[in-house]
């Protein structure tokens, strides 16, 4: 579904990512661990179309990315510094974020916000940091995405909510769903993976 051909990133003198070829397949979740800053979050973005690599192509479902499509197709992402409106209630924003694409139903936002717990009528402006990392989570998944790319998706959720996460994780995942994940929550995601990489001085390993 995914596959990465000799993808380096480089800033001046440093090497971010180097010559990494990894394919990713459909209804799988990988996860990926490393030390602060050794690129996970680095790696999503490039996969996310949202940062170009220095050398190397991202091909997805056949598509290399940056010259037959800009961005992944029926992708959810959770990366930091995400926009939220705070104007709005967590439903108003899904349906704000609907207007993009129209995949999703009213009651596809519903089950989103259901699933994950976060049935609440207030602003976003009050949520808790637990309550905004449920929302970033909604709506990553209320389009079913193909692809889901989580950074630290476990951050600031209590047990019950990471039980929830799972949950989905797996629902999606038998929908034939590709899920990366970059965390250091070995606990709870570790035993959801198919695969666990380790991105180490550029590169990605395979750990089981
Ligand atoms: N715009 C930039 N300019 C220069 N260096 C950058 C830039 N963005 C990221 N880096 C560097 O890329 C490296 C990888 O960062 P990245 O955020 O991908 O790490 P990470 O594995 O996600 O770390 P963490 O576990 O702390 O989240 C870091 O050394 C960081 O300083």
């Amino acid at each position: 579904m995914i596959q990465l051909e000799h993808i380096s990133k480089k800033f001046k003198k440093k090497t971010v990512l180097n010559d990494i070829s990894y394919t990713f397949e459909a209804g799988k979740i990988y996860g990926i661990y490393g030390i602060n800053g050794s690129g996970k979050t680095m790696l999503l973005r490039i996969i996310s179309g949202l940062v170009f690599p220095t050398s190397g192509s991202i091909i997805i479902n056949g598509k290399t990315l940056h010259k037959e499509i800009s961005f992944p197709d029926h992708m959810g992402l959770i990366i930091e510094n995400m926009e939220l409106q705070p104007q709005l209630t967590a439903f108003e924003n899904l349906e704000e974020l609907n207007k993009i694409n129209h995949y999703a139903t009213t009651s596809d936002i519903q089950d989103a916000l259901r699933k994950i717990n976060l049935e609440s009528n207030e602003k976003v402006k009050k949520f808790s940091l637990g309550m905004k990392q449920k929302l970033n989570i909604a709506q990553a998944i209320f389009e079913t995405p193909q692809l889901l790319l989580l950074d630290e998706p476990t951050n600031a959720l209590d047990t019950d909510t990471i039980g929830c996460l799972k949950a989905i994780l797996e629902d999606l995942k038998k929908k034939k769903s590709c899920i990366i994940i970059a965390t250091h929550d070995h606990q709870n995601i570790t035993s959801l993976c198919d695969q666990i990489l380790e991105m180490k001085e550029g590169n990605l390993y395979d750990k089981n």
